[in-house]
């Protein structure tokens, strides 16, 4: 019979923390369905008190998640205890995750407390949160670097106050896998209450040894694991989710430890939050890397023609990523594209066939076979480009070389039945079809970031460019999608254009509500 590992996911808020701009209330709201579908037991979504789009965020997943629990996270402090009850009192059941540190480094330069001074408000804290509900988390943060006496007093304080489960994270990621495991060891040898409480783990990746130590952490005692998808974290981020479920997954009969993550479920997951979050996934990633499960070299690709456990430990299909293929191409029809994402993990009710069926024959035109990334693609940019635009791009022309000065045309529909034409010169037709689209807004967009990444592989990939920009000091992700990179770039920058006029449009129907 083999133990249950409870599976915390923590990409929302952990991993947030990571992302250069925040992700919207609907963009959250997809992942958490997501990481419920992939079987996850508790997901961290936010810290309320942070702020109010974290609240609303908070709150949204709480009332639409009902197979994972939720969970957010507060300092330990009456007031963000309140605020993560508030927003969490929609569900049915949730967990509020209290934490304070208890290294000495953090106590003294940080906090700048005394060790007593913590415990007492780790207590407080631990009992004011029990007042919303009986699933209390307590972390000791920066365990890692904690004095293990410390350590072991935090532990038995904060379970006698009513924590039902208690977090050891490696904050910082310092420690490796004997000295983390020894940790875990030394608080059940030594805390004589440590069996009313679940002991978890959360480990960062600073030294690479996140999965590494988590799994030790299991090995002697740990029952819960702190993880994200893809491993998106503060720094070098989290222990990855995919990874530590395959492990114990893959080597249950050795190990002896289960979990309730369903493995099909993976790919596609990692693929929404790698898309989602601006984060690409490298190639060599364990588990969902585009290399994951190729083979290059002869004496490998020998290997698994004669028999595919030569080289393979899992099979791709077992975490969703399929390898037998019908060729799409501008002759498949609507059954087989349905087919195919049904196989990729999709509902019918992810996406809307006919939509994705015309923009699919459209790529198809444009480079013959079209892949499976390309379809997951093609879905996710239908959903942004459905959503009400105020800036709508009709064409784009430019001219460029290397003996004229790159220069651009570009036709935009504003509003309901504004129509301009705006031309502009630049040092690349990038440049120049940037400089129209900034003229036409009229907008003071200072842009930090401009990625392209190839969507699929060979000249005729998909090419995605993500930009991050500031207005106002607020900070915008957009996304655009297409064979042509001047067009995805200046896609990206209406998609960015777009959020901004949604933005200043909900400060002025609060500023009418105030002032009612
Ligand atoms: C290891 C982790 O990942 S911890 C989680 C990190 N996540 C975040 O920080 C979420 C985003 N943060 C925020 O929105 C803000 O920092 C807030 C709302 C939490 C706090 O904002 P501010 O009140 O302006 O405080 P600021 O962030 O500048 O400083 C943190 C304060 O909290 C205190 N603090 C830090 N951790 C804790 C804790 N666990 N319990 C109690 N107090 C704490 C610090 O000592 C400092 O207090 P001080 O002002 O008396 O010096
Ligand atoms: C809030 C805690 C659990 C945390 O993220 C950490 O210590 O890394
Ligand atoms: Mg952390």
């Amino acid at each position: 019979m083999s133990e249950q590992v409870i599976i915390f996911d923590t990409t929302l808020r952990d991993g947030e923390q990571a992302l250069s701009a925040s992700l919207t209330v609907k963009e959250k709201l997809k992942i958490a369905f997501a990481l419920e579908r992939l079987g996850v037991d508790i997901m961290e979504v936010g810290f309320p008190i942070s702020s109010p789009g974290d609240f609303e965020s908070v709150q949204t997943i709480a009332r639409e998640v009902k197979n994972s629990r939720v969970c957010a996270l507060s300092r330990a402090l009456p007031k963000d205890i309140d605020a993560a009850a508030e927003a969490l009192k929609v569900a049915d059941a949730f967990r509020i995750h209290t934490f304070i540190s208890t290294s000495t480094i953090h106590v003294e330069s940080k906090l700048k407390r005394t060790f007593d001074d913590v415990l007492e408000m780790a207590v407080n804290a631990v009992k004011y949160a029990r007042n919303f509900t009986d699933d209390v988390e307590f972390s000791c943060e920066d365990a890692g670097r904690t004095p293990i006496d410390n350590l072991c007093r935090m532990v038995e304080q904060a379970i006698k106050a009513g924590a039902s489960t208690i977090n050891i994270p490696d904050t910082v990621g310092y420690t490796y896998p004997s000295e983390f495991g020894g940790i875990i060891k030394t608080l059940f040898d030594r805390v004589p209450n440590i069996d009313q409480a679940v002991i978890s783990v959360h480990c960062h990746d600073d030294l690479g040894m996140s999965v590494a130590n988590s799994i030790t952490a299991v090995e002697n005692g740990a029952r819960q694991i702190e993880c994200t998808m893809n491993g998106i974290g503060e720094r070098a981020g989290n222990c990855s989710l995919e990874e530590v479920a395959m492990i114990l997954h893959t080597r249950q009969a050795k190990m002896g430890y289960k979990t309730n993550i369903n493995p099909i479920e993976i790919a596609r997951t990692s693929q929404l939050v790698s898309q989602i979050c601006n984060m690409p996934i490298q190639s060599n990633k364990a588990i969902v890397g585009a290399n994951a499960f190729s083979h290059s070299s002869g004496i490998h690709q020998d290997g698994v023609l004669k028999a595919q456990n030569t080289y393979e430990i899992i099979t791709p299909e077992s975490v969703g990523i399929l390898t037998n293929k019908l060729n799409l191409t501008s002759r498949s029809g609507r059954h087989v594209i349905q087919h195919r994402m049904q196989e990729l993990g999709y509902r019918d009710t992810d996406y809307d066939l006919e939509e994705l069926y015309t923009s699919f024959l459209a790529l198809a035109d444009k480079k013959g076979q079209v892949f499976d990334y390309d379809l997951e693609a093609l879905m996710f940019f239908n959903q942004i480009e459905n959503q009400p635009e105020y800036y709508k791009l009709s064409s784009i022309n430019v001219q460029s070389g290397t003996s004229v000065v790159a220069t651009a045309t570009v036709v935009m529909e504003i509003g309901k039945d504004k129509r301009v034409v705006e031309a502009a010169t630049g040092n690349g037709p990038i440049d120049a079809t940037y400089q129209c689209l900034m003229r036409i807004s009229g907008l003071d967009i200072n842009m930090s970031s401009y990625k392209i990444t190839s969507k699929g592989e060979g000249k005729d990939a998909l090419g995605q460019v993500d930009i991050v920009a500031s207005y106002n000091g607020q900070k915008f992700h957009g996304i655009g999608l297409s064979t042509d990179i001047i067009e995805s770039s200046a896609k990206a920058l209406v998609h960015v254009m777009n959020h901004i006029h949604l933005a200043k449009a909900v400060e002025v129907k609060k500023k009418n509500l105030t002032q009612v």
